[in-house]
This record gives C-alpha cells, sequence and structure tokens, in this order.
C-alpha cells in the first residue's frame, strides 16, 4: 500500500477512509499475507493527521474524523496479515503512529528524516492508544521521556531506542522491505495475545475516547495553539 495523498500524505478524513477501506479488501483477499506500507511521496513517509481536520471543524466533524482515525488504529493494529512499514521519508506524530501498527520497520538512513510523536509541540496530549502503543514498541521510559518532550528522532537514534527495526539506504528500503523480514513470520496467536489488551482497551473506551477529543481540541485555547503551529509551518518553509 503505497501513500499518495500530496504534498505530505496528511491523514485528512477521506485519506483515512480510503486507507481502511484498502485494508479491509487485503484483509478478506485469503490469497495475500502480507502488507507493506510505503509512501509514493519523496521525502514523507506521512505528516500525521491532517492539522486542518482539527483547526476551525464543527464538533460534528471533528467526531466523525477522531472516529476514522480510530477505526484506521485497529484495522492496522489488529491486522491478521503480516504488516512491514517501509519509511522512505518522514514521519511525525499519526505518521509514527501508523507505523508503529506494524509488526517491523525498515527506516531510510537519511538524517534529514525523523520519526516520533511530536504531540507536546503542538500544544495538544497524545491519546491514551497513542501512548499505548508507544510503550507496547519502545517500552515505559523511552515513552514517558519522548512524550514529555515531544521528541523527534533521527534514523539513528531511532534505531537506538528501537522505535524501528532496521535502517537501510533510501534507496533500497522497498527492496528490503519486501526480501528481508525473516524476524517477521506469519501472524499466529501471539500478535493477537500481544496486542488484544491494547486494543480491547481502545473499542471498549471508542466513545469517551471522541467526545474526550472533541470537547479537547474544540476549547479555545487549543485551537488557538493549533493555529500558531500552523503559523509556524508556513513561515518555516519560507
Ligand atoms: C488532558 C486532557 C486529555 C484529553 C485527551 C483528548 C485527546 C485529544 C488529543 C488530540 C491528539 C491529536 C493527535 C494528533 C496527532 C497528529 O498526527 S497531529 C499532526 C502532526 N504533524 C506534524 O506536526 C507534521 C508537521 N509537518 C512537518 O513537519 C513537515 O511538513 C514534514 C516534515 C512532514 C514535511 O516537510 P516538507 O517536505 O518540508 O513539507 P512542508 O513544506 O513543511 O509542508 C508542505 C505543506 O503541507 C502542510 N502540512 C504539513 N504537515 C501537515 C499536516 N500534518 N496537516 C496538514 N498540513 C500539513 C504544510 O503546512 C505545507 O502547506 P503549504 O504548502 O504551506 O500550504
Amino acid at each position: 500500500m503505497s501513500l499518495q495523498n500530496p504534498p505530505v500524505n496528511s491523514l485528512s478524513l477521506e485519506f483515512l477512509t480510503d486507507i481502511c477501506i484498502s485494508v479491509e479488501k487485503l484483509e478478506m483477499d485469503k490469497t495475500c499475507r502480507g502488507l507493506i506500507i510505503t509512501s509514493s511521496l519523496p521525502k514523507v513517509f506521512s505528516a500525521g493527521l491532517d492539522i486542518m481536520e482539527m483547526y476551525g471543524k464543527s464538533p460534528e466533524r471533528c467526531g466523525e474524523f477522531w472516529r476514522a482515525v480510530q477505526e484506521m488504529w485497529l484495522k492496522l493494529y489488529g491486522s491478521n496479515m503480516v504488516t512491514i512499514a517501509a519509511i522512505n521519508g518522514s514521519s511525525p506524530a499519526g505518521g509514527c503512529l501508523m507505523s508503529m501498527t506494524c509488526d517491523y520497520r525498515i527506516m531510510a538512513d537519511n538524517p534529514r528524516y525523523s520519526i516520533g510523536l511530536n504531540e507536546t509541540q503542538l500544544g495538544i496530549v497524545a491519546p491514551f492508544w497513542f501512548k499505548d502503543t508507544m510503550t507496547n514498541t519502545v517500552g515505559h521510559r523511552t515513552t514517558e521521556l519522548s512524550l514529555q518532550l515531544g521528541q523527534m528522532y533521527n534514523p539513528a537514534e531511532a534505531l537506538k531506542i528501537g522505535l524501528v527495526d532496521q535502517l537501510v539506504p533510501e534507496d533500497q528500503v522497498s527492496h528490503y522491505s519486501h526480501t528481508n523480514h525473516d524476524q517477521v513470520t506469519t501472524p499466529d496467536r501471539s500478535k493477537s495475545m500481544m496486542r488484544k489488551p491494547t486494543i480491547d482497551k481502545l473499542t471498549s473506551k471508542r466513545e469517551a475516547d471522541i467526545q474526550n477529543f472533541v470537547s479537547f481540541i474544540t476549547k479555545d485555547s487549543i485551537q488557538k495553539s493549533i493555529g500558531m503551529y500552523l503559523e509556524m509551518l508556513k513561515k518555516r518553509k519560507r
């Protein structure tokens, strides 16, 4: 599955819906045992959630958006396929979350790229299931430090903390993700045994999580932080 939503593969409601439909189709295809997620765009795996979906939108629309984010996570984290993230560019926040849902992460060894949960930098708090996914990937203490600082990691740092499993030359990410994943076997009961408690936690709190998100994101102070962050993103470009 090659992500293609220019300019930066931000996860809008529409794009999330497309991703969910694609994953569902592959999941039902009995001939398909594995899924490699990568990006068709240069330099960016995914810029994470589309910030415009969280800025100036109605509570109803925000709720619909959040349900789609949850659905993407539930489908990928609970997938019965072998899943590999071929991270061929930067992958902040929701992009990092998406790659952490996979069984194995291969990243391009380019120091200009970064990956991590940077929500704190936007003045927002990473939801509990983002935190749980990271804890399951890199452990409690690293997650605590990482979330408090909104830390982004270059590929070498990400490998060191176990956020990615393998670094490869940039032009070989696709090759390695198709051929070099001996470490990942066909998902069996162990995958669901390890992930089920985390999945059940969100499933049982899904509606409350949507309500929390909507009331948090529509607060004036949070809208102001997001607006300032958007300005910063645009200025940084000039
Ligand atoms: C205590 C109470 C608890 C209650 C709990 C409730 C829970 C609520 C919590 C809410 C949590 C919400 C979770 C959010 C997770 C996210 O994913 S937020 C998104 C975070 N993403 C980012 O910060 C990425 C920002 N982007 C970048 O760093 C860079 O763009 C890039 C490294 C990805 C790519 O760089 P480059 O190639 O140089 O492109 P740019 O010129 O920067 O960007 C091009 C273009 O795209 C726009 N853009 C970039 N990212 C996004 C995005 N995520 N969404 C929308 N748009 C984006 C950027 O502004 C440029 O636009 P223009 O061309 O200037 O118009």
